[in-house]
């Protein structure tokens, strides 16, 4: 990365599904967006003001590499979205990986670029979470406590860094399924929520668009989880 960022956005998994759709989104509004990949950057090397940056988010020296970029490369950050994550069994290995994701890589980032986050005028943390982080999850129990921590990295970091900064959760149910997921399974998966549908990446690009904008939100939960929270017997 050679271009001197003015005021940049830095998305963490902006090569694919989600990501890639706020990069696309933001970009279009005029955002200048840092947009980190861990293994093929894909069509973020085609998209007006998204300058890719490889990382894998496990690894201190490549997180350290991100950071003395952006420090070496903007004058200030508009702010950091932490989307890159990983959907994993539950085993100790994957609990491990999970955590740097999820945990470490927000936590490494947040204190490495807050003198750069509180230059700007105004800026903004997202922590993309996930609707499992406040009920828990039988069949994948690493992931939804490490989204849990996330979200309480939230309250911690709003508080130490307001006003300039506002930090915010975003608390998704269903988004995009994975490719290899079975018919039942995506069955099953729609009948929980009262909207029995896959929404895509819209929810996450319109609580985004809301927060980077809002006047009096921090320290908050943004949920988009199609009222999956609410028993209906229906589909009970
Ligand atoms: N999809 C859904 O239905 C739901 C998603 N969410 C959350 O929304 C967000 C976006 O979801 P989705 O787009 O499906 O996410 P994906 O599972 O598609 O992964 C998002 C990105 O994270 C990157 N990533 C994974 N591990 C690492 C790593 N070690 N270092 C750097 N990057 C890494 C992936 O890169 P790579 O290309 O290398 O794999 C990918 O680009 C996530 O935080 C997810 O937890 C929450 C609820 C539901
Ligand atoms: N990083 C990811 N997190 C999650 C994913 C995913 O694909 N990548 N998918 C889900 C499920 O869709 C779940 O919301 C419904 O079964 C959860 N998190």
């Amino acid at each position: 990365m050679h271009h001197t960022f003015a005021a940049p956005l830095i998305i963490t998994g902006a090569n694919k599904r989600v990501g890639l759709a706020l990069s696309k989104a933001l970009s279009r509004q005029g955002y200048e967006i840092v947009a980190t990949y861990r293994n093929d950057p894909g069509e973020l090397t085609t998209l007006e003001n998204v300058y890719p940056i490889q990382a894998d988010l496990t690894s201190i020296e490549d997180r350290q590499r991100l950071i003395d970029q952006v420090v070496t490369q903007a004058k200030s950050l508009r702010g950091i979205i932490h989307n890159a994550s990983l959907w994993l069994d539950d085993s100790l290995q994957n609990f491990q990986t999970m955590y740097q994701v999820h945990l470490e890589a927000p936590y490494h980032l947040n204190q490495a670029l807050e003198p750069l986050l509180l230059s700007s005028s105004r800026a903004d943390i997202i922590h993309i979470c996930d609707d499992s982080a406040s009920r828990g999850s039988k069949n994948h129990i690493a992931y939804a406590a490490t989204k849990a921590g996330l979200s309480n990295m939230t309250l911690s970091f709003a508080e130490r860094l307001a006003p300039t900064v506002r930090v915010n959760t975003i608390s998704p149910g269903l988004l995009i399924f994975k490719e290899d997921s079975s018919a039942e399974y995506q069955e099953a998966t729609l009948k929980k929520a009262l909207l029995p549908y896959e929404p895509g990446a819209a929810p996450i690009v319109e609580a985004v668009m809301y927060l980077l904008q809002s006047t009096y939100t921090t320290g908050s939960t943004v949920t988009a989880n199609g009222g999956r929270h609410l028993r209906h017997s229906k589909n009970a």
